[in-house]
């Protein structure tokens, strides 16, 4: 099934970009070194321009790598879910849960990863079909806030985005998250024009990803 399939890359891929960029090229130019670096995951945001369009032209460059998973993020309705799911998005990801988006995407059997802050919000997010909800901002919780939620809530998945980062990463995975989202702390070099340093960021959490792995 290809929403299981994809949910199943997401969870491998366990660090997600978050690529936003000034312009396309930009983003573009982020996520090929984001990739060269050997993370999976990205998911590149509509605050990039024409984004629709580059989520097509990545889907297209990576469709011989079964372990790249491309999403969209900042997706605000359904609207503009449709439009991504259409220029072939494999998942779709909001800032906070929005009920008519997680319809588009259940239409399509495409996962939703929406925002949430509160047990209502995941309650009601599970209830529309959600499998992941992304806990943001991740850095207003910290990692301890994961077994307060799961305790009500065993069956809930939680990506936290916002504040993720090197140093706190461990603390994410132990505490029982699915994957996490990384956009500033991955993505800081690639304003500057320096993707060879995006590269090598991204190596590093691939490294410490793999030491956490071996370790939980
Ligand atoms: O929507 C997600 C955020 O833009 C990513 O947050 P971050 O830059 O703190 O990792």
């Amino acid at each position: 099934m290809k929403k299981m399939s994809i949910l199943n890359k997401l969870e491998k891929a366990g660090v997600i970009a978050v690529v936003r960029g000034k312009n396309k090229e930009e983003a573009s130019k982020a996520t090929d070194a984001i990739i060269k670096g050997g993370i999976t995951g990205i998911e590149l945001t509509f605050t990039v321009p024409n984004a629709e369009e580059l989520i097509g032209e990545l889907v297209e460059k990576y469709s011989d790598r079964e372990d790249v998973v491309i999403g969209a993020g900042t997706v605000l309705d359904a609207v503009t879910a449709r439009i991504a799911i259409m220029a072939g998005a494999e998942y779709v990801v909001s800032p906070c849960f929005d009920a008519e988006t997680a319809e588009i995407c259940n239409l399509y059997q495409i996962p939703y990863l929406p925002g949430c802050m509160t047990i209502t919000e995941m309650k009601d997010a599970l209830k529309s079909g959600v499998d992941i909800v992304k806990l943001f901002p991740g850095s207003a919780f910290g990692p301890s806030i994961i077994k307060a939620f799961k305790a009500p809530l065993p069956q809930l998945n939680i990506m936290p985005t916002g504040g993720v980062g090197l140093d706190n990463l461990a603390d994410w995975f132990k505490a029982g998250v699915t994957c996490v989202g990384v956009g500033g702390n991955l993505l800081a070099p690639a304003a500057k024009g320096d993707f060879a340093a995006v590269t090598e960021v991204a190596k590093e959490y691939v490294a410490k990803l793999e030491l956490i792995k071996s370790e939980v």
